[in-house]
């Protein structure tokens, strides 16, 4: 198992609410996003994952809601024509809010941010805070895309694991072996402090 799964399961173990299909869809969608950006200018953003009642108490909308009106089973994030919607939304400020089946509740929302108790590498921005404040205020799992185009993980108030976009695709399609690792992703996986206990994991 890579290091990136291997987290990733650790993130998702039972108990933690999020499953690791929702995370690898959002992780992938992130990471287009960094890649892409939208019509040729770099895009940033933030995706709040599970716990969604206790995101919503910590967050408001900037704006009126796009997405709250439809109905959950066109708000997937499974659907081309939700990664598609998702894509164009992550140019207005904000984030989004997902709720652990993958439905896509709200976009463009504003994280409140709490420096207290969180832990950030030097150099971030606010984006970064608020990513690591509501995962510190709630149960969520954050996924930061940054206009420099790194993908950050977030959970308990700490960044997790940093994702660099080609290295997650070449592993996605299969042509980087898992043994190739990310240092990155070594390093802070190594040190994540939500690793599960092996009890918990196999709770
Ligand atoms: N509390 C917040 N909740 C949601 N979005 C936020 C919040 N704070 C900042 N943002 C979004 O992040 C954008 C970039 O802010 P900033 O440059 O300070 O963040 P950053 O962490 O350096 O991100 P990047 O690496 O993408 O530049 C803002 O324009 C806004 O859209």
């Amino acid at each position: 198992m890579s290091a990136e799964s291997d987290l990733i399961a650790r993130l998702c173990c039972p108990g933690r609410g999020v499953p690791p299909e929702t995370l690898t869809a959002v992780i992938t969608l992130a990471v287009e996003i960094a890649r892409e950006g939208r019509e040729g200018r770099r895009v940033g953003t933030l995706f709040a994952i599970g716990d969604c009642d206790a995101v919503r108490k910590v967050s408001r909308p900037l704006i009126l809601d796009p997405l709250s009106e439809h109905p959950c089973e066109v708000r997937h994030i499974s659907s081309n024509d939700v990664r598609e919607t998702i894509k164009e939304l992550a140019q207005l400020d904000g984030g989004f809010v997902v709720e652990e089946g993958g439905t896509v509740c709200h976009a463009a929302r504003y994280f409140d941010t709490r420096s207290a108790g969180v832990s950030l590498p030097l150099g971030l921005g606010s984006r970064h805070m608020a990513a690591a404040s509501v995962t510190r205020e709630t149960s969520a799992v954050a996924v930061v895309v940054s206009e420099s185009a790194v993908v950050r993980m977030f959970h308990g108030g700490k960044m997790v694991n940093e994702i660099t976009p080609e290295l997650w695709l070449l592993r996605r399609h299969g042509l980087l072996k898992d043994e190739v690792e990310d240092h990155t992703i070594v390093e802070q996986a190594g040190g994540i402090a939500i690793a599960a206990s092996s009890d918990e994991q196999e709770a």
